[in-house]
């Protein structure tokens, strides 16, 4: 008879026994536990890591130094401004105009713009608030009031340390500088919750925020902030031991940086001395105008001095912030209780851009130079306005050094 391979395993799978189905069956559950147990371990193994780490602190910081570069962070914000769209679209037309840029654009790696696009995958970016009314945003999932969504890349935490200003004194170069710590993860656009989004509550502000393992400090940056009446009793409020941050800039040249942002925007603005003086002839400033009024450092730094000790607020010179970004950097990294990462090894300066660059922008590999709203020529002022503008500042400034400590040299 012919071997036929059919008919020998018919016989055999209709004639296996009960016994025989129920190990089949029985392996193959055995199969699918194992399968399922895999996928349980792997998805759900950082819950108990993260929970370990707050057990010991001691091992948090090189935890965070490693795993951070693990954690996509959102890159070049520079352009939002005091606006900023981050993950959510907003109306930009809603932006106060003269302390926001509409300017959209994102020369990464010092050329071109940045899409609507890209900004929204900015993961960390936190969003902007102000297109983002609470109603439009998700609420966050609370925890114990400390921390919100946890997942596999940390949680969200209210920012231990805020750079509070100066507008136009450097501010975004520091923040894009700072990212490039393993232990700093910022949010990108401005979230102005201390002064335009207060109402909305902590919870909104904290959901703005980037998530961080523990070792990591939050950072945003709202320059605004430092000439809010309410803000520091506010900061306060939120955490008494928040490390403030201030970059000054010679009030002078930032008065003119403030009115060429406005004039990029509005073009039809009257002129620099114009706008300066209530009177021409008489020579009188006008210390209404925000321009001119920002600049008077010790009056707005005596309303901080009211809830912070001055050893918790640092000061950043704007000037020395482009002349030596390492050496400036080095202090911010001491005051932020930070090892000091970033060095002169980090920056190079671009002489195409006028300022120094990063060799290497958070997250790449390319050199990066903040965006074209950042270091835009002047118009030319008058010397004699200028000159004027000196005498006008010059006893604040000695005011200024004298409750800081520290001469700046603008006079
Ligand atoms: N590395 C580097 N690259 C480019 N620009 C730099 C840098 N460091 C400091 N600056 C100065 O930053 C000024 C803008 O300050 P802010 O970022 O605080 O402006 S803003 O208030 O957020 O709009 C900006 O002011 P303008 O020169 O008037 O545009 C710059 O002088």
């Amino acid at each position: 008879m012919e071997y036929s391979p059919l008919r020998a395993q018919h016989p055999y799978v209709l004639s296996a026994s009960p016994v025989r189905r129920k190990l089949a069956l029985f392996g193959i559950m055995l199969v699918l536990w194992v399968y399922v147990l895999y996928s349980c371990v792997g998805s759900c193994a950082t819950v108990p890591s993260l929970r370990a780490d707050r057990q010991r602190p001691e091992h948090a910081g090189l935890r965070s130094g490693i795993e951070s570069r693990l954690v996509p962070r959102a890159r070049g914000w520079e352009d939002y401004e005091q606006t900023g769209v981050g993950v959510f679209s907003r109306d930009l037309n809603n932006v106060n105009s003269d302390e926001g840029t509409n300017d959209r654009t994102f020369p990464r790696d010092g050329n071109d713009a940045e899409t609507e696009t890209e900004r929204r995958r900015g993961g960390d970016a936190g969003g902007d608030t102000g297109g983002q009314t609470g109603g439009e945003r998700r609420s966050p999932v609370h925890s114990g009031g400390l921390s919100t969504f946890s997942n596999g890349s940390g949680i969200k935490r209210l920012p231990q340390a805020i750079i509070v200003g100066v507008k136009k004194g450097g501010t975004r170069a520091l923040l894009e500088f700072l990212r490039v710590h393993p232990d700093v993860r910022a949010a990108g656009a401005e979230p102005h919750f201390f002064d335009r989004f207060y109402d909305n509550g902590l919870d909104w502000y904290r959901d703005l925020m980037p998530k961080t393992l523990e070792g990591q400090i939050t950072m945003e940056k709202t320059p605004s902030y430092f000439v809010t009446r309410e803000a520091p009793a506010r900061i306060y409020s939120m955490s008494r031991s928040t490390k403030l941050i201030v970059v000054v800039r010679d009030p002078v040249t930032r008065a003119i940086s403030d009115y060429t942002q406005t004039l990029s925007k509005k073009p039809d603005i009257p002129s620099f001395e114009s706008l300066t003086f209530k009177n021409r002839t008489t020579g009188l400033i006008d210390t209404s105008w925000s321009a001119i009024q920002i600049g008077i450092y010790a009056k707005h730094l005596d309303n901080w001095l009211q809830f912070f000790p001055m050893r918790q607020i640092l000061f950043v010179s704007g000037e020395r912030l482009i002349s030596d970004p390492a050496g400036e950097l080095g202090r911010v990294q001491d005051f932020l209780g930070l090892k000091r990462i970033i060095t002169d090894k980090h920056f190079y300066f671009n002489q195409t851009k006028g300022f120094p660059c990063l060799k290497k922008a958070e997250g790449s590999s390319k050199p990066h130079c903040l965006g074209k709203t950042k270091g835009r020529t002047h118009p030319n002022i008058h010397p004699e306005v200028v000159q004027r503008l000196r005498d006008f500042y010059r006893p604040f400034n000695m005011k200024f050094y004298q409750m800081t400590g520290h001469n700046f040299g603008w006079d």
